[in-house]
């Protein structure tokens, strides 16, 4: 394994940027709703601090990523300006990090909500850091489809916080976030095929091909719509998180047929058109189920 010396000085940005925080605020705000549409109620300080801690353990798993992954990043254009590949922070100082914040957030949630929901936490960041960043990412092209659980368990951990338990409504946002992985990541690799090739990386685009990966998206956009409907059908659903439900499946299910129907002349001409902004809509459409969600539950308050 290379070992990554810092080449230069660090800025807090840098440590920042290793917590992924982009990404993990789509993650932290599915928590959040699962937490606040769960029964029971907690005291909003306490759920202020829970989301917190849930936030502080997904940046520690992003840092955790970011250590291990620095020479797969130092080959792809999108990510070899990282502050590790970069050279402004070390792989040992990000690792520290990673494990420090990992320690302290499952500790802290602990304390805050309760052991449960603080052991979720703790098998989301091994499951994120270890299998699918250790082991699946860079052994099967199903890397994102197991290793995409990793992602669709924080509504359940916020949900263990108000409840500490599980229950068919935790289990379906799961299934939501599961399901909905596969077309997120695969449209995005559809038009950066070639990074992934580049560093060795076995995704879907690079081992079968865009045209088995554009199959694999529409066939993924039609498992995940009955799973969103379904979870309309339970106690924390209701008139205006179904609308939107209904809505977005068609929409997205609509736009994978349109992936689906394009060759990859069609898609170099363009520039990826229509890949990129099903990528785009299916950021949105993760966001508007989870908003959905919220809205319906102060409706019906
Ligand atoms: C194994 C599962 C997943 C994989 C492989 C994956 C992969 C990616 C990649 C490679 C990007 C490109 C942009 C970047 O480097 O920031 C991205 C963007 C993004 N992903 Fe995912 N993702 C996964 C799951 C999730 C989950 C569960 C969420 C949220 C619930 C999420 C939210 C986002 C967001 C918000 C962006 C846009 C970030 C930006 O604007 O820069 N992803 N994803
Ligand atoms: C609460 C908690 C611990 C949450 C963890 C949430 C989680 C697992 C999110 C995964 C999302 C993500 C950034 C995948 C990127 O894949 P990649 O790492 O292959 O992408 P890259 O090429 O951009 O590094």
């Amino acid at each position: 394994m290379t070992t990554y010396q810092a080449q230069g000085e660090a800025e807090f940005g840098d440590y920042v940027a290793l917590l992924k925080p982009r990404v993990m605020s789509l993650v932290v705000f599915t928590a959040f709703v699962g937490l606040v549409v769960a029964p029971g109620g907690m005291h909003p300080l306490v759920a202020f601090c829970a989301v917190l801690f849930i936030a502080i353990g997904g940046g520690a798993s992003g840092a955790l990523n970011m250590w291990y992954d620095a020479d797969i990043d130092a080959v792809m254009r999108r990510t070899r300006a990282r502050p590790i590949p970069a050279g402004r922070v070390s792989g040992a100082e990000a690792l520290g990090l990673g494990l420090a914040l990992s320690g302290l957030s499952v500790m802290m949630l602990g304390l805050a909500a309760n052991w449960f929901a603080a052991g979720f936490l703790a098998f989301t960041i091994f499951f994120y850091a270890v299998v699918y960043t250790m082991w699946l990412k860079r052994s099967t092209p199903q890397n994102i489809v197991i290793g995409g659980a990793a992602g669709a368990f924080p509504p359940m951990i916020g949900w263990a916080c108000a409840t500490g338990g599980i229950s068919l409504e935790s289990l379906l946002m799961f299934a939501l976030i599961f399901f909905w992985t596969p077309p997120h990541f695969w449209a995005l690799a559809l038009f950066m095929k070639e990074d992934y090739h580049e560093a060795g990386v076995p995704m879907l685009t690079v081992t079968h091909g865009r045209d088995v990966t554009r199959r694999h998206i529409f066939a993924y956009t039609l498992v995940l719509a009955p799973f969103a409907i379904w979870l309309g059908l339970t106690p924390v659903g209701g008139p205006v998180y179904l609308g939107v439900a209904v809505a977005l499946n068609a929409l997205f299910i609509w736009r994978g047929w349109q992936v689906m129907r394009r060759s990859d002349a069609q898609s170099n001409a363009d520039g990826h058109r229509a890949e990129k902004s099903f990528f785009k809509l299916s950021l949105y459409y993760l966001f508007a189920h989870f908003a959905a969600l919220l809205v319906q539950h102060w409706v019906a308050a």
